[in-house]
């Protein structure tokens, strides 16, 4: 090892912290059943779950008469008595939650989706699919849509929104549906339009599309119709004259395009889902979302001089609204389109008017909500990152970026990458001298044809590219369960764009890692990434084919996760949590990969 080096006192970093529950514990915003689910996915080690808290958890059907009810009591979370106390075993600092956390788990303790009311048909095909346990933003939304509301469903990424708003739909809509009081299941009898699905981007779109027909299965895929930009539009016509699908789901520009031309009926629709909210909210999508949000469920002519304008139009459909960010101006324009929609969250259900822009309303609410304050965390990002995620960033010459990234994809053996940069002129270059140091790499961006782009990604998707190398087009809903490792190789432009790029790994309870490759005058901004997310982003260098971490760094972020997890045990209001950077602390080991670690020489840490 190079002596500047040795002489860092530099961490190495695996797998395992030696605060590994710490870094998990925002499963705490798990059900105890979802847990037990994410933690057959990642089942080389057992994750902090919510029995380890001892949450209450049963299903208590009988306990709840209306689900109004709990909408109506914002905090769902109540801490009781709460000890949090630091242990040490076998050389291990880790930390004992005594007692007893109390949770108002009736919502989302599902322990499958037949509680939730999913009718019979549907059932059989998600076991069939595989899809046995509802993860808990899912137990919260099903049966809160199964009862008509409209809502804002937010929750981190990769959490399974798209399945808490399409169950419900596919639950009164189409061939899996319930059947009549008679007993006939109506399918076939409608023959309009019934839901419309909005997402800003045509993968997206493509990939709501897939997640239908998986459910719909071969021979009724035809109940689901895309209609994104940049494919054959009268070729999307005729499918929509020919099988009338009773769902469309598609790009903003290329539905209002149809809806214009009088080729697509959406007034008497039942549902409007909106994924992506925020992003469908910008300014590029606004007269497509104007067209769109004025027809769709309105029956009758709208009256489009009303006190609220165009757009707040009181329809007869279901509006649902879908991000894992929810800033203010979602909440103003759900509250504006909606009628009394709630916000869905993993753990709680609220009426959307107990959201201010002034301060929390619960826990787990959004307590960062915030319109004006720019040092205020950035609105919804805190709840938008997947809790197992793990954060670095690396400082380097602008001219070593790229060779920078192929080192950390060695130095973590990363299989899938996907690396974000800001302007698509430059992605060539980086994919060129990727593949120039042989690592397999392409490039995707909206300057591709429809057929590229989906050749591209099919492509990432079976192992063939191990980097791709990206804009923020793939920021936004993309799924590919195996990527393990995001690269910012240009700075996001705030938390928000940080938590959706972040989301592209780390899906589902998998393990991801996230590194952002900087500039040292870029370093503060990374800062204040870290201060506005919530979430330890220690800086990190890689040698000899390592990732290490310097020990100071290394101490910040430990004391970060710990801040993290005492305000979650804790309300916020009630423990003022000071963090302590260490100072003088000699140098911690541990090894990459290694399950238990190493914390040596805890004497001379003072805590
Ligand atoms: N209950 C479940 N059981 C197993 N897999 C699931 C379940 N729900 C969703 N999934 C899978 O989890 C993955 C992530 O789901 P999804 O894309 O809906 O997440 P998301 O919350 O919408 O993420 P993003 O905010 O990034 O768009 C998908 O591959 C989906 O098929």
């Amino acid at each position: 090892m190079p002596a500047s080096v040795s002489t860092r006192l530099l961490l190495l970093v695996g797998d395992s912290l030696p605060f590994y529950r710490l870094s998990h514990v925002s499963r705490m915003a798990c059900s105890r059943n979802s847990v037990r689910f994410l933690s057959r996915i990642s089942s080389d080690r057992e994750p902090l779950s919510l029995a380890s808290l001892r949450f209450k958890s049963e299903f208590e059907t009988a306990k709840k008469s209306r689900i109004d009810k709990v909408e109506k009591q914002s905090p769902t979370v109540e801490v009781t008595k709460s000890k949090v106390k630091v242990v040490r075993s076998k050389g291990i600092k880790a930390v004992e939650v005594s007692k007893s956390l109390e949770i108002d788990s009736t919502l989302f303790a599902a322990k499958s989706f037949t509680e939730l009311g999913i009718p019979p048909l549907l059932l059989e095909r998600l076991e069939r699919e595989g899809f046995m346990v509802p993860t808990d933003v899912q137990a919260a939304a099903i049966p809160t849509l199964l009862k008509n509301h409209d809502a804002v469903i937010q929750s981190y990424t990769g959490s399974g929104k798209t399945l808490a708003y399409l169950l419900p739909i596919l639950s009164k809509v189409g061939p899996l549906k319930n059947k009549s009081p008679n007993g006939e299941n109506e399918s076939g009898k409608r023959t309009e339009i019934e839901a419309v699905i909005v997402a800003p981007s045509r993968e997206l779109g493509m990939q709501i599309v897939r997640e239908f027909e998986r459910l719909l299965g071969p021979s009724d895929k035809k109940m689901v119709q895309q209609l994104v930009g940049g494919a054959n539009r009268s070729r999307q016509e005729e499918a929509l004259k020919k099988n009338k699908p009773p769902i469309v789901v598609g790009t903003p520009g290329r539905i209002a395009e149809i809806s214009a031309s009088g080729k697509l009926h959406t007034h008497g629709c039942r549902f409007l889902v909106l994924d992506e909210i925020d992003e469908l909210l910008s300014f590029n999508f606004r007269e497509s979302m104007h067209r769109i949000l004025e027809h769709v469920g309105n029956k009758s002519v709208a009256d489009s001089r009303g006190p609220k304008g165009p757009l707040a139009i009181q329809a007869d459909r279901q509006t649902i609204m879908v991000s894992a960010t929810v800033p203010f101006s979602v909440i103003r324009a759900a509250k504006s389109w909606g009628h009394d929609p709630l916000l869905v969250q993993a753990r709680s259900v609220m009426p959307l008017d107990s959201v201010t822009a002034s301060g929390p309303v619960s826990l787990s609410g959004p307590t960062s909500i915030s319109s004006s304050n720019p040092n205020m965390p950035a609105p919804g990002a805190k709840q938008s990152l997947p809790p197992a995620l793990k954060h670095y960033y690396c400082v380097t010459k602008l001219q070593h970026k790229v060779d920078t990234l192929r080192r950390c994809v060695h130095a973590l053996d990363a299989k899938s990458v996907i690396a974000f940069m800001n302007h698509s002129r430059q992605l060539k270059d980086a994919v060129f001298k990727l593949e120039a140091r042989g690592m397999k790499a392409a490039e995707l961006h909206g300057d591709l044809g429809k057929l590229g782009r989906s050749t591209t990604l099919k492509k990432f998707k079976n192992g063939e590219v191990r980097v791709l190398v990206t804009n923020e087009l793939s920021a936004r809903g993309l799924d590919v369960a195996e990527c393990d490792l995001v690269i910012n190789l240009d700075l996001p432009t705030d938390s928000i764009h940080y938590a959706h790029r972040a989301g592209r790994t780390g899906r589902l309870g998998r393990k991801g890692t996230v590194v952002t490759i900087c500039e040292e005058p870029e370093v503060f901004v990374v800062k204040k990434l870290q201060k506005q997310l919530g979430v330890p982003i220690p800086a990190c260098e890689f040698t000899e084919g390592k990732l290490l971490i310097p020990t100071s760094e290394a101490s910040e972020s430990v004391f970060v996760q710990l801040g993290t997890f005492l305000a979650m045990l804790l309300d916020d209001q009630a423990i003022l949590y000071k963090r302590r950077v260490f100072s003088g602390v000699r140098p911690i080991h541990i090894k990459h990969g290694s399950d238990t670690a190493k914390l040596e020489d805890r004497k001379s840490c003072k805590s």
